[in-house]
């Protein structure tokens, strides 16, 4: 790190973990994970600081919720790390809307208009505004820059916008959005120096993450995507159900009379691999397990990734490369054999020395489609938005 760092400070905050790191330019100077929050139990939550990539700090801290462990952290850096000051703050906010579609500073307008679209990310925007509203209210001076999942998805056509619904719901903002974009926007930037052909062609990137999603990307930009109007929408995920019969929630809802509430709670937290393994939403712990459920629950998982990924390829009209990205896609290696095994008639036949090896490039000269793996780094992206929308 140089003399006089100037860090951007980045916050991601997840359903259950806040996520912070101090950036000075591209380089991570300080990367802190909290963990387990908000889930019940006797000693709070628990955080981990990594600087330069070397532990600094690990152990339980008293924080219940998003907004007390970024306070936690604070006094941590002005205790720990005085020289340390962040000069700016960028956020990962999940759901921008209609209005929201590119990095923008916060104001208490901002504020207003993510807090009106809660209820479109409930797992998320909560957590997003928990941190914003502390800094605004303790550390007014401090700029902060909000980044949208959503905004990177504003490229896509009208069409592929669009439900079969009439009109007046489209008008409403009743349309699929998308997510991840931070994920795949930092994707796309690095695609030109690993792969030209798959920077300028026809690339489907799968962040496969605790949340999962596949997007289809020409020439970098935004075509299509399987998140839609929330982060349930698409594959299925840790705890989320991805697609489903709209008909099964008006069954549950009429017929078996299941309040609104439990069903939110039954898709969003209890369904995906943990629904379906009964185990674990956690990728490692199927991977591990004996149990036939997780197998099931894998396969189900790698089947309709490898569904979605022929869907996306129609909608390019083609495919020149596939890119794994995300805690799972990272990886994961049986997780990648089994989509790359599913979609061999696409073309992609990938090389299983190099797979299990976690190498960048997995195809086989033979391959027509180029398979990469490429680790993602939202938080550069977003200080990359920080300093351009700030000019520092
Ligand atoms: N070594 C691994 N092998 C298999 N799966 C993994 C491994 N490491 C992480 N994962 C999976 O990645 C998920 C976390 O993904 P990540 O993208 O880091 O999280 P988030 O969605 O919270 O940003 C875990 O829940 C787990 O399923
Ligand atoms: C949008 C979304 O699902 O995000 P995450 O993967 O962080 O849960
Ligand atoms: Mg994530």
């Amino acid at each position: 790190m140089n003399q006089n760092p100037q860090p951007i400070a980045v916050v991601n905050a997840g359903s259950a973990t806040l996520k912070f790191s101090l950036l000075d330019g591209e380089e991570t100077v300080l990367a802190a994970l909290v963990d387990r929050l908000g889930v019940a139990r006797a000693n709070g939550s628990s955080a981990k600081i990594r600087e330069n990539g070397r532990v600094t700090f690990e152990g339980p801290i008293p924080a219940g919720n998003h907004a007390d462990a970024l306070i936690w952290l604070f006094d941590w850096l002005a205790r720990e790390r005085p020289g340390l000051r962040p000069v700016a703050v960028g956020h990962r906010v999940v759901h921008g809307g209609d209005t929201l579609i590119a990095p923008v500073r916060i104001t208490p307008e901002v504020i207003d208009c993510i807090d009106a679209l809660s209820s479109l990310a409930p797992l998320h925007q909560p957590h997003n505004l928990a941190p914003i509203r502390w800094i605004a209210g303790r550390l007014p001076e401090l700029p902060q820059v909000a980044c949208f999942d959503t905004a990177f998805h504003a490229t896509q056509s009208r069409i592929e916008r669009m439900f079969a619904l009439p009109g007046e719901y489209l008008e409403r903002g009743i349309r699929r959005y998308g997510f991840h974009g931070l994920s795949y926007e930092y994707i796309a930037s690095c695609l030109p120096e690993i792969d030209r052909n798959a920077a300028a062609g026809r690339t489907v990137a799968c962040h496969l993450g605790n949340g999962a999603s596949l997007c289809a990307m020409r020439n970098g930009r935004s075509v299509a995507t399987t998140m839609s109007f929330t982060a349930l929408d698409g594959i299925p995920m840790g705890t989320r159900s991805g697609a489903i019969d709209p008909g099964v929630l008006l069954h549950l809802l009429d017929q078996e009379g299941m309040s609104v509430a439990a069903l939110s709670n039954l898709l969003y937290q209890r369904s995906g691999l943990l629904g379906l393994s009964g185990l674990s939403s956690d990728m490692r712990d199927l991977l591990e397990s004996s149990s036939p459920d997780a197998a099931v629950a894998v396969e189900y998982f790698c089947y309709r990734i490898a569904r979605e990924l022929g869907s996306l390829t129609a909608a390019l009209g083609g495919l020149d490369a596939l890119v794994f990205t995300g805690g799972i896609g990272e990886h994961a290696a049986p997780v990648r054999a089994r989509i790359c095994e599913l979609s061999d008639w696409l073309g992609i036949a990938i090389d299983p020395d190099a797979n299990a090896r976690g190498r960048t490039v997995l195809n086989r000269d033979d391959s027509r489609v180029r398979v990469l793996v490429v680790p993602t780094n939202e938080e550069r992206m977003i200080a990359r938005h920080v300093r351009q929308v700030l000019q520092i």
